[in-house]
């Protein structure tokens, strides 16, 4: 496993009040943005099929999340897991706050 695919996932996280690691043809990728558009969020989001180091950062994401599938989402450098996950918080919040108040704490509206 490549230390520089894991220093870059954590730069990644560490810039951006939102990220979603992604890959472009993946229909639960854009879902996630699509949803993120609908709350007018700012992200970042790097595609893993585009990237040359993307399978490196996928192993990467595996290790620091235990998830390997996309779309890998950090909010506020708190993993929220997949589309599925972010539907969950968009439908029951987490730690007791709004998906609003996330997006908000992150400084993505
Ligand atoms: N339940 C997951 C499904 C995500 C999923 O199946 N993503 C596919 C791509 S569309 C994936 O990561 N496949 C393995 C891979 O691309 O390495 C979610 O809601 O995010």
């Amino acid at each position: 496993m490549s230390e520089s695919a894991q220093k870059k996932v954590q730069q990644l996280i560490d810039d951006n009040g939102v990220v979603v690691f992604s890959k472009s043809y993946c229909p639960y990728c854009n879902n996630t943005k699509r949803l993120l558009d609908g709350y007018g969020a700012k992200y970042a989001h790097y595609e893993l099929n585009q990237e040359e180091d993307g399978s490196d950062v996928q192993d990467a994401l595996l290790k620091i999340t235990g998830q390997r599938t996309v779309p890998n989402i950090f909010i506020n450098k708190q993993h929220i897991g997949g589309n599925s996950d972010f539907e969950a918080v968009i439908s029951k919040g987490k730690d007791g706050k709004k998906v609003e108040e996330l997006l908000q704490a992150a400084g993505a509206i």
